[in-house]
């Protein structure tokens, strides 16, 4: 099976790296320039820096390159997803895709998978999610993912496709699951890096990890999701990293908003939007997900983190 990745971001170009290691893999990013100052360096010097780009990967910019490949692995930011699908809708339209990306649609609320069924009918959707962070994979370290597809015999073929020396796939039917655990736990990363940044310790992280694992539980299996997949790689295990280390993006937002820093506007952090569509969402649907709504509060300078946690402790008490 011959793959292409949609998008040289951090997360594009470390899945190409692994990949390259099972066979050719073509690597397409947006701009010309871009691709070829890649082609020239052997390196992603701007989203990937320090990295030797092996000889199997062809860096384009042309999106007919790839015409040829079997799977196309979607690797560009959640809100952006859509607007990628309807420009190369020519290319994209009846392939395989496998969409990289956590997050929820602002304006639909929908998931990588749920925008993909929406946008290109014929497409043959899939996502591929968990805990990795893009250096670690890189690197060559090991590293475990989910790969969640509706339909059990392209996911097998997918797992076997994706599955590299440092890559461990495991798989799953479950795409509601896997999309809403990637998506969620961005949210409680952004919580979690402001109690540690304001100082409020680890039993605090500790608290806000199990209940905002609540709050993921509550919203995906009231909509249809399976417990497991919650417990899985793409939940769990994913929300374990992300709250846990400064490599992740959202939890270096909350880690500024704690202390009161300002942060890069232009770096790529899933959970504010995600945070603004699950608070939405959750309304409408009669759930109660009190940290996300913090989230939303802090993100929106309408809370301080001093504020938000007492929000949080002045709730009902409740049983666990
Ligand atoms: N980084 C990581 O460790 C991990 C990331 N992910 C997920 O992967 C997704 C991408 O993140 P990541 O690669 O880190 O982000 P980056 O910010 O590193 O890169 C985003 C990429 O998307 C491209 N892009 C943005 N808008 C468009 C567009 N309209 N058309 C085409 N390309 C576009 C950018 O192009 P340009 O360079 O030209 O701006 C860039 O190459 C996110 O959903 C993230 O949650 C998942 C697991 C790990
Ligand atoms: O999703 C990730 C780890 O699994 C990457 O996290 P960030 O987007 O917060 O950097």
């Amino acid at each position: 099976m011959t793959v292409a990745v949609l998008g040289a971001g951090a997360f594009g170009t470390a899945l190409a790296i692994s990949l390259a290691g099972n066979g050719p893999v073509v690597l397409w990013a947006r701009s010309a320039d871009h691709a070829r100052a890649m082609r020239a360096a052997r390196e992603n010097a701007a989203r990937l820096p320090g990295v030797r780009l092996p000889d199997a990967i062809a860096m384009t910019s042309d999106i007919s390159d790839i015409a040829a490949c079997d799977t196309i692995l979607l690797a560009v930011p959640m809100q952006r997803l859509r607007s990628v699908l309807e420009e190369h809708a020519g290319a994209l339209d009846g392939r395989v895709l496998v969409a990289c990306c956590k997050g929820v649609e602002l304006h639909s609320g929908l998931g990588p998978v749920g925008v993909i069924a929406e946008t290109l009918p014929d497409a043959r959707p899939a996502l591929l999610t968990g805990p990795s962070f893009a250096h670690d994979i890189a690197r060559g370290l090991p590293t475990a993912l989910t790969l969640a597809c509706a339909d059990a015999g392209l996911g097998k073929t997918l797992q076997q496709a994706l599955n590299t020396a440092n890559l461990r796939i495991y798989r799953t039917t479950d795409t509601i699951g896997a999309e809403l655990g990637g998506a969620l736990k961005n949210v409680i990363a952004i919580a979690c890096g402001a109690v540690i940044g304001a100082g409020l310790g680890d039993s605090a992280r500790a608290a806000l990890m199990t209940r905002g694992y609540a709050e993921m539980q509550r919203m995906a299996l009231a909509l249809g999701a399976r417990p497991e997949t919650l417990a899985g790689l793409s939940g769990f295990g994913d929300l374990a990293l992300t709250c846990t280390s400064d490599q992740s993006r959202n939890y270096r937002l909350g880690l500024a908003l704690g202390r009161g820093d300002c942060f890069d506007p232009s770096v790529t952090v899933e959970g504010a939007a995600t945070a603004q569509a699950v608070a939405e969402k959750a309304r409408g649907m009669g759930l109660e997900m009190p940290i996300t709504d913090c989230v939303v509060g802090m993100l929106d300078h309408n809370l301080t983190i001093d504020e938000a946690m007492a929000r949080l402790l002045a709730r009902p008490l409740k049983e666990e």
